[in-house]
This record gives structure tokens, C-alpha cells and sequence, in this order.
């Protein structure tokens, strides 16, 4: 089943809990939380007490920690602890793969590994049926807005022949310069969990009441063109 992700990172973090809520009543299925260190990734974003409010606030859905933080491990137990549901990491900014993702599960959470364009999926061969998730950006991490680069449609077909080759109960998330004109594309190569930052918070007029729906209904709309 596909899902969508938007990513708060685009949200209006003035309002964020009136944005998540206005997201997911519009029909989105996960909350993406981008977090960023301004050591592993060029920029500062948001940690584990916004993920708390947003729980104390009474979001209900799955809320996907994405951590561009390095080193990655002491941060795991404080983002369990204020609920996230997913918590993804990048293999470079651990010391111990394994380990990293016996933190996540030993805290109560789904792991996952997330891969830059150009980082190589080898460590795949032995995590992936311990993951939850493999995330592949398809932008360089640390900003909204980029643009999509294609080659990683190819890493996607892989790791999707990876996934159902071991028939493992493992989502295949896409980060970055998604949009109603690539999705459609982006599903056909085996990609079931859409992560969109600026398409779902930045392409409609924010006085327009119903934008989150007219976007969420364009994805899906695309999604449902998608050859299986
Ligand atoms: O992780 C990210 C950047 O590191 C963002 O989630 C991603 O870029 C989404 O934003 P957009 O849809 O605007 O490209």
C-alpha cells in the first residue's frame, strides 16, 4: 500500500501542530521529521522535544525520525521516548550498524537505513532483514526545495528486488524533490512510501483552505496511474 510522508520541514513551524493536523486530516499516512545537527548535514532543524509536543498535541500517526545527526546513537532512546514510531539513520554516521539498529528495536521502534545518492547500498546485504524501512534520498540531505536526481530510480529498483527477493516485511521510502510530476514514475520503480516537503507545504497559496487536499489527491491521483 502506498503512503505519503510530508515532510514537516516545508511546514509553517509557527502553526506545526495546526500543519500536521491539516496534513493528515487531508489524508497524508505518515509524518515525516526531518532532523538535522549542523555537523553530518549543513543545518539545524528540530529535535526530540518537538516530536513530544506533537504527540502531547494528539497527532496519532506514524511519525518517521529521519536522523541527519553524527554521531547518531545517543539520540536514539530520547526520540523512543517521545514517540516516534520509525527512527532512520545513515550507515556513515554510525560506528556500529548492527548495533545502531539493535538501539532502535531495543527502544521500541522500527529502524531503518537511509542512503545518500551516492552511498553504495552494500551494508543491505546484511541488515536488511533486520530493517523496517530502507530510505533512499534522491536529493543530497540538509535542505527542501532540490530537485529530484534521476539515478536513484535505479537504486530503488534494486533495493526493491532486494526486498521481494527475501520477501521481507521491509517499506521503500523516497526523500526529495517528489512531486505530482515524478511520483507516478518514482512508484513504478518499486518505491511504496513518498516522503514530499515542498510539494505538499509550499506549492498552493497558504490562505487556500483546501491546498493540502488538492495536493494529497494529485499524489494520489498520480499514484494510482502507477503500473504495478
Ligand atoms: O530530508 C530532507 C532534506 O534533507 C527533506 O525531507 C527533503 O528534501 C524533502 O523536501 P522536498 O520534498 O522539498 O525535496
Amino acid at each position: 500500500m502506498y503512503q505519503i510522508a510530508p515532510s514537516i520541514l516545508s511546514a509553517n513551524f509557527a502553526k506545526l501542530g495546526e500543519e500536521v493536523d491539516n496534513v493528515l486530516a487531508s489524508g497524508a499516512d505518515i509524518v515525516h521529521f526531518d532532523v538535522m545537527d549542523n555537523h553530518y548535514v549543513p543545518n539545524l532543524t528540530i529535535g526530540p522535544l518537538v516530536c513530544e509536543a506533537l504527540r502531547k498535541h494528539g497527532v496519532t500517526a506514524p511519525i518517521d525520525v529521519h536522523l541527519m545527526v553524527k554521531p547518531v546513537d545517543r539520540i536514539i532512546p530520547d526520540f523512543a521516548k517521545a514517540g516516534a514510531t520509525y527512527i532512520t539513520f545513515h550507515p556513515e554516521a554510525s560506528e556500529h550498524i548492527d548495533r545502531t539498529i539493535g538501539l532502535i528495536k531495543e527502544s521500541g521502534c522500527k529502524a531503518g537505513l537511509v542512503f545518500n545518492p551516492a552511498t553504495p547500498l552494500d551494508v543491505l546485504e546484511y541488515t536488511l532483514p533486520k530493517l523496517d524501512m530502507v530510505l533512499l534520498m534522491s536529493v543530497n540531505p540538509g535542505f527542501g526545495g532540490q530537485k529530484f536526481i534521476p539515478y536513484v530510480l535505479d537504486k530503488a529498483r534494486a533495493v526493491r528486488k532486494m526486498i521481494d527477493a527475501g520477501k521481507y516485511n521491509c517499506r521503500l521510502e523516497i526523500d526529495g524533490g517528489v512531486g505530482p510530476a515524478n511520483i507516478k514514475e518514482v512508484a513504478e520503480a518499486g518505491v511504496d512510501t513518498f516522503v514530499a516537503g515542498s510539494a505538499v507545504f509550499s506549492k498552493y497559496n497558504a490562505n487556500d483552505k483546501n491546498r493540502y487536499d488538492t495536493i494529497i489527491g494529485e499524489l494520489r491521483a498520480e499514484l494510482a496511474k502507477a503500473k504495478k
